[in-house]
């Protein structure tokens, strides 16, 4: 069953088009790839699909039901959550803390805290902690746990990013690039990392511009051109179709 279903799905920026009836299904449980040159529409795609640009036509459905007039907030609600291209860490502020205020729902600080016994927002808050720690354990960043987030490496920001998209317990990740401007070594580790969460039942869909490593964990991806599906099936299969490899440098991949 297709827990995100995309149907003939239009949007555009005054007079661009910049998606022209997209479709695409990623199913329960899957880890889908998304391919295509630079414009191609994949990030307008992933801002439509979680509420941040309107779309002109089609629909969308998350789990069985149309999610068109959510607004970004009641959609990751319902656990569809997606990291951007250039990660928004707060920089000043530890690893530890940028995960804290991914938490959802702390209410120490609001006014309904008022209304709480300061024993429940004690616990809430230690409950939020010892999940900030499993994930950075998890993502292999306990050891700065305490450092400011500004001072990781690129690769070190995604796998931080990753970890503040976990935070909100999602079904389903939508990572736009998760490799790039990372080193070999941390694209190994969130390689990994990815690998493992859909080993775990996380559905996952990539955004990514390195084919190599996305052909490699993806068994299934799409092709975007000009706003416009053009290919989808294994890597194997897509990356050898003639529209796919005259989009991409006009035939070398
Ligand atoms: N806010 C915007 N206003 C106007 N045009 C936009 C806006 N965002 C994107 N576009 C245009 O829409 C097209 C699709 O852009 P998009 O960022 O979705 O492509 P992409 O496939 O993600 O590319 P890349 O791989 O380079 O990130 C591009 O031509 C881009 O210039």
């Amino acid at each position: 069953m297709a827990l995100l279903s995309v149907k003939n799905v239009g949007a555009s920026f005054g007079g661009f088009i910049a998606l022209d009836d997209v479709s695409l299904q990623l199913h329960e449980g899957e880890l889908l790839g998304l391919i295509g040159t630079n414009g191609a529409g994949k990030s307008t795609l992933f801002s439509v699909i979680t509420g941040y640009i309107p779309k002109r036509s089609g629909s969308i459905e998350f789990a069985g039901e149309g999610i068109d007039n959510l607004a970004v907030h009641a959609r990751v609600w319902r656990g569809l959550a997606r990291t951007f291209q250039v990660p928004r860490e707060f920089s000043q502020l530890s690893v530890f803390d940028n995960m804290m205020a991914a938490a959802p729902g702390l209410r120490g600080e609001g006014l309904l805290s008022l209304f709480l016994s300061p024993r429940q927002v004690a616990r809430e808050e230690q409950q939020a902690a010892e999940r900030v720690n499993d994930l950075l354990t998890f993502l292999n960043l306990a050891k700065v746990a305490r450092e400011p987030a500004g001072k990781l490496s690129g690769g070190q920001k995604k796998l931080l990013e990753l970890g503040r998209l976990l935070m909100l317990e999602p079904r389903c990740i939508m990572l736009d690039e998760p490799f790039a401007g990372v080193n070999p070594v941390l694209i190994e580790e969130l390689s990994l990392r990815i690998q493992e969460l859909n080993g775990r039942g996380m559905t996952v869909l990539i955004i990514e511009h390195n084919l190599e490593e996305l052909s490699r964990i993806v068994p299934r991806m799409y092709v975007m051109d000009s706003g416009k599906v053009i290919a989808e099936g294994t890597p194997d299969n897509v990356l050898s179709q003639d529209l796919v490899r005259e989009a991409y440098m006009g035939g070398v991949i």
